[in-house]
């Protein structure tokens, strides 16, 4: 079964701005999927289709075979995750223990379950130490693990992060990837919206690069090395890509080019 069908998805806002026109797109159970595409391409918006926050005007959804609707929007929240860009969106608590445990408690489950959730999304993410504290005086990176580990306690399938790297120092982004990296060895599908191509580049399976509401490609990394595609998404190619270019070597994150380097001026030096 796959995780999520897209299919002929279009989405008018109000105002009749286009956001989505139509948009279809498989995406296969546990993949790394990263939504490339310049500002207002609609990325945001199809990602909010994904849990239902917004239902398809025209087109439709399938989670794991289940055809979004209003009636079974319970059901999908639960398989599909979403973390948004600004955590303030999406913590409202006193504590960061009664945020946690929000999902849980809505999902009707007793207290000692809810706090298994919390404490095992807490340590997940490395936050435990902050359970006690209300979420508003966080730092962002703690605040982004803290809204993450809220949608951990509900354990879905597949997580939705929207832009969830913006702003994070170094140091929180690589543990943020590596919490990332341990949900997808656990067997969760993630799906990120980002314009940071050399993120992506490293990162994803797959990527579905987007143009004005459009799907202008959905496929390997390997689609972020097309200039003209690039140029057409507003984007660049990755940098990485575009150092080694004009050689043989196709390393996708900088440890991997520094390997490469090395072993080539060894060997040149011999
Ligand atoms: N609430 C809204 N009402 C009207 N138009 C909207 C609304 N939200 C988004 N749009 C428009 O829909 C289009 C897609 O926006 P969306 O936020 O999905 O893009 P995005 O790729 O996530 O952009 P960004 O990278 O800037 O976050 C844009 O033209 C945007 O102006």
């Amino acid at each position: 079964m796959k995780a999520i069908m897209i299919e002929g998805l279009r989405y008018n806002y109000p105002d009749g701005t286009l956001a989505i026109d139509n948009i279809s797109l498989t995406i296969e159970k546990q993949k790394k999927i990263a939504f490339l595409g310049a500002n207002g391409s609609g990325k945001s918006t199809l990602l909010h289709h994904l849990n239902g926050l917004i239902i398809p005007q025209e087109g439709s959804i399938k989670i794991m075979g289940n055809v979004i609707n209003k009636k079974n929007i319970r059901e999908i929240r639960k398989a599909v995750g979403m973390v948004f860009d600004n955590p303030e969106d999406q913590l409202f608590s006193t504590t960061v223990y009664d945020d946690v445990a929000f999902g849980p408690r809505n999902l009707g489950y007793d207290e000692d379950a809810v706090h298994d959730c919390v404490n095992k999304a807490l340590s997940l993410v490395g936050a435990k130490e902050l359970q006690q504290r209300p979420p508003y005086n966080l730092s962002l990176g703690q605040k982004k693990k803290v809204s993450i580990a809220g949608i951990l306690a509900m354990n879905p399938e597949i997580m939705v992060l929207d832009e969830p790297f913006s702003g994070l120092d170094p140091y929180s982004l690589e543990q943020l990837l590596c919490i990332l990296e341990r949900l997808y060895k656990e067997g969760n599908t993630l799906i990120i919206s980002t314009h940071d191509v050399d993120l992506a580049y490293s990162w994803a399976d797959e990527c579905v690069i987007l143009r004005d509401g459009k799907l202008l490609a959905h496929g390997s990394t390997q689609l972020l090395e097309d200039k003209s595609l690039m140029e057409k998404a507003k984007l660049q190619v990755p940098n990485l890509y575009s150092i080694f270019k004009d050689t043989p070597l196709r390393p996708k994150n900088s440890e991997e080019g520094r390997a490469l380097l090395g072993k080539l001026l060894e060997k040149q030096s011999r």
